[in-house]
């Protein structure tokens, strides 16, 4: 830069111009994954957008994801500031929206090694498999007096309690009660809050006008969850004494607090990475599972198949345990199938970059957003066959079989990739074939009389349906295996 000036003489990537003050900030309505898909289809796979004062870059294909999040992957580290998100993440002390720096490489180092990444991810199995014995008899109560489940409730719940029993050793919700239902809807409020796209986020001068209430609404969602979250970390800390010997994650966090280069986790910094885990790591595995049953229902031939590998390599005397998986290769392609079709994040999260760069014979100037459209390259036509049809058969032989989902092939990039990629990938992997394999080898399932499926999705942060699941189930294994 010199007085402001681009240095380079190289064009901006195309994109649609907008109006005066807000930019092409309409046009993304309110589903701004299709829409800026279709905006791509005309301006090409990296586009550039002005939207109020803020410059954003959207990466549209393949090779464009992998030119920023691979090419210019530490350059686009950062995390955009965002008013909206600044009260919920504490002020960015969590690791989601922390810049990328040491204190973001130590939240995510001690996350990584303790909670998960692999070997911590072995460690906590018991946990996982006695929640997911815990909704199947939810379901079974349910089923015995002939009462539909709402599949995003149990599962949200199964995961929240997973969570909080590894960070806290604490069972914080039980399935269908009254204050499960309250953290479900804060959690949904806060992922489908449309904070992406809030105008004051791009206007500053116009933020205090909160002209979408989407900042009074998350601070109320804060001050709930600050709440929630206040409490735990009380009960935790009185319960110390009765972990002697069993720390959980909240346990080695606290007695780590110090990392390299004189950085420190503070108590705030705890809040806020709880924060996290519950958000990041509950509605993102079950909106997949969620999509995947839908898939199904519209379907049932595909579930019949899968639940016929099932009888063939446990039975039905037994329920299915994580060892299974690897000998299951259609369910495991049903998931990769939803997380193609149904990504949980459609633009993953907004990446930033402070400083200007060339790209593919492209000026990007500095102070750029970037918005990786996960959703459109999942179904991008040039490189998935029949991309709008649920086919988890194409992830069984061929090319695409080679195909995983975990950051090394840019075609399907469900959790991002690169520095920033999901740090619970293997979490989010885990929870979605154990639970969604469960759920289909434990019952048969079916819509509830007179009911019809509505396969709409509700555009946020994440992307559940629009009306969520309830289908009927029935017991399907013998009578021993449900104890
Ligand atoms: C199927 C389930 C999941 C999907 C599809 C998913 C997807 C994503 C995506 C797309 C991102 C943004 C990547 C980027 O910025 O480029 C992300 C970030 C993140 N996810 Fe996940 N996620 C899932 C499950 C989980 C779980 C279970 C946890 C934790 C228990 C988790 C924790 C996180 C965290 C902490 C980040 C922020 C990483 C950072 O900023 O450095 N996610 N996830």
């Amino acid at each position: 830069h010199f007085l402001g000036k681009p240095t380079s003489t190289l064009p901006l990537p195309p994109g649609p111009r907008g109006i005066p003050i807000l930019g092409a900030l309409p046009l993304v309505g309110s589903t701004p994954h299709s829409s800026l898909a279709r905006l791509a289809r005309r301006y090409g796979p990296i586009m550039y957008l002005k939207m109020g004062t803020c410059g954003v870059v959207v990466a549209s294909s393949p090779s464009a994801a992998r030119t920023f999040l691979k090419a210019f992957d530490a350059q686009f580290a950062n995390r955009p500031s965002a008013i909206s998100a600044k009260e919920v993440t504490y002020g960015y002390q969590n690791m989601v929206f922390s810049s990328y720096g040491p204190k973001w490489k130590l939240l995510r180092k001690l996350a990584s090694f303790h909670l998960l990444g692999a070997k911590a991810l072995a460690d906590w199995a018991p946990v996982r498999r006695a929640e997911a014995a815990h909704m199947v008899r939810c379901i079974l109560d349910a089923a015995r007096i002939g009462r539909p489940v709402t599949l995003p409730d149990v599962l949200v719940c199964a995961f929240a309690n997973i969570i909080s029993q590894i960070t806290l050793s604490l069972r914080i919700f039980d399935a269908q009660g009254e204050e499960s239902n309250q953290y479900k809807d804060m959690i949904v409020e806060l992922l489908t809050g449309g904070d992406l796209f809030n105008i004051g986020d791009f206007v500053p001068a116009i933020a205090w006008m909160d002209l979408q209430g989407v900042q009074a609404k998350l601070r109320r969602i804060h001050k709930r969850f600050d709440g929630m979250v206040t409490k735990l970390l009380e009960a935790h800390a009185a319960s110390a004494k009765q972990r002697q010997g069993k720390p959980d994650f909240l346990d080695v966090i606290k007695a780590n607090r110090e990392g390299e280069d004189g950085q420190t986790i503070t108590d705030v910094n705890i809040k806020a990475l709880v924060f996290d885990l519950f958000t990041a790591g509950t509605d993102t595995s079950s909106v997949v599972i969620e999509w995947s049953m839908a898939e199904m229902l519209k379907n049932p031939s595909i579930l019949r198949r899968a639940q016929a590998e099932m009888d063939r390599v446990i039975g039905r005397d037994r329920k299915l345990e994580e060892s299974d998986i690897p000998q299951l290769p259609y369910l495991q392609a049903i998931c990769k199938e939803a997380l193609r079709m149904h990504p949980s994040t459609p633009l993953s999260l907004p990446h930033f970059s402070f400083d200007p760069c060339e790209v593919e014979g492209y000026y990007i100037p500095g102070n750029t957003r970037l918005l990786v459209n996960i959703w459109a390259i999942g179904r991008n036509p040039d490189v998935w066959e029949d991309p709008l049809e649920f086919k988890p058969e194409r992830f069984l032989s061929g090319k695409t079989a080679e195909i995983d989902p975990q950051g090394n092939y840019f075609e399907l990039i469900p959790f991002g990739a690169g520095r920033r990629i999901c740090a619970g990938k293997l979490v989010g992997m885990v929870f979605v074939q154990y639970m969604l394999g469960t759920l289909l080898h434990s019952f048969d399932w079916s819509l509830p009389e007179g009911e019809e499926l509505n396969m709409d999705e509700k555009f946020g942060l994440a992307l559940p349906k629009a009306v969520p699941l309830k289908a009927s189930a029935s017991p399907r294994l013998a009578p021993e295996a449900y104890i």
